[in-house]
């Protein structure tokens, strides 16, 4: 497993505690980045994916595949919790990220390759998720923490990731940081360029600070 994601999970789960326990009770309730979803619901999600990663991941260990939420519908779960007063909410998330962490610390290295019913991937591949989720959702918070906050080594794994986005188009992405390229398509007919970081935040489907250009930008393709 790689060592470096997982403790960049563990960071991720402190950053986004510091980030909601500085927020007054009423900031919970009030608009996210994400249409239709208040910062609550934000929370909700990302403690309701922890759990559901963690049950994914125990399921594999004794050689069993459960889906992702098997008691019930996952956005009806956000709704509910979402409802949640402030307390209820950052109680519900350091919960949440302790039962994960517990798990994942009692992964045997041969055990990350098991598989699990989510996109049929790995329980290596569940901590890629959470890298994801974690850093995608921290911008949603619209908090001070925006896209810049990414390591290039995040920007690398979402571009990588979220590539499929493109299927059809003809460009050529240069991130300037990154020392490499991706090309989609056969015959590129134009090139985007821009940070690592509004390229990556682009095909997340959020606002960068700052636009790539080289446009028009493709249609997006949904979330791979
Ligand atoms: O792997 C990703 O980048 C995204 C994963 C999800 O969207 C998972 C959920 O939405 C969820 O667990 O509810």
């Amino acid at each position: 497993m790689n060592e470096a994601v997982l403790d960049r999970v563990r960071e991720g789960h402190h950053e986004l505690l510091d980030l909601v326990s500085e927020l007054e009770p009423e900031d919970f309730h009030t608009g996210s980045r994400l249409p239709g979803w208040t910062r609550a619901h934000v929370v909700a999600h990302l403690a309701n994916n922890a759990i559901s990663l963690a049950n994914m991941t125990s399921a594999a260990g004794r050689g069993e595949l459960v889906d992702p939420y098997p008691d019930g519908d996952r956005d009806e779960a956000i709704e509910r919790d979402a409802r949640q007063d402030a307390i209820g909410l950052v109680q519900q998330l350091a919960t949440s990220h302790a039962q994960l962490e517990i798990v994942w610390d009692s992964v045997a290295e041969q055990d990350w390759q098991r598989p699990v019913r989510f996109r049929d991937g790995t329980v290596a591949d569940l901590v890629l998720c959470r890298w994801r989720e974690l850093e995608i959702h921290m911008i949603d918070l619209d908090l001070d923490r925006t896209e810049q906050s990414w390591s290039s080594e995040f920007c690398a794994h979402a571009i990588d990731f979220l590539l499929p986005r493109l299927e059809g188009s003809e460009v050529v992405l240069a991130p300037r940081e990154l020392d490499r390229t991706w090309e989609v398509g056969n015959s590129p007919t134009h090139k985007i360029e821009g940070s690592c970081h509004s390229i990556a935040c682009w095909l997340a489907g959020r606002t960068p600070q700052q636009v790539p250009s080289g446009g028009p930008l493709p249609e997006l393709g949904p979330w791979p």
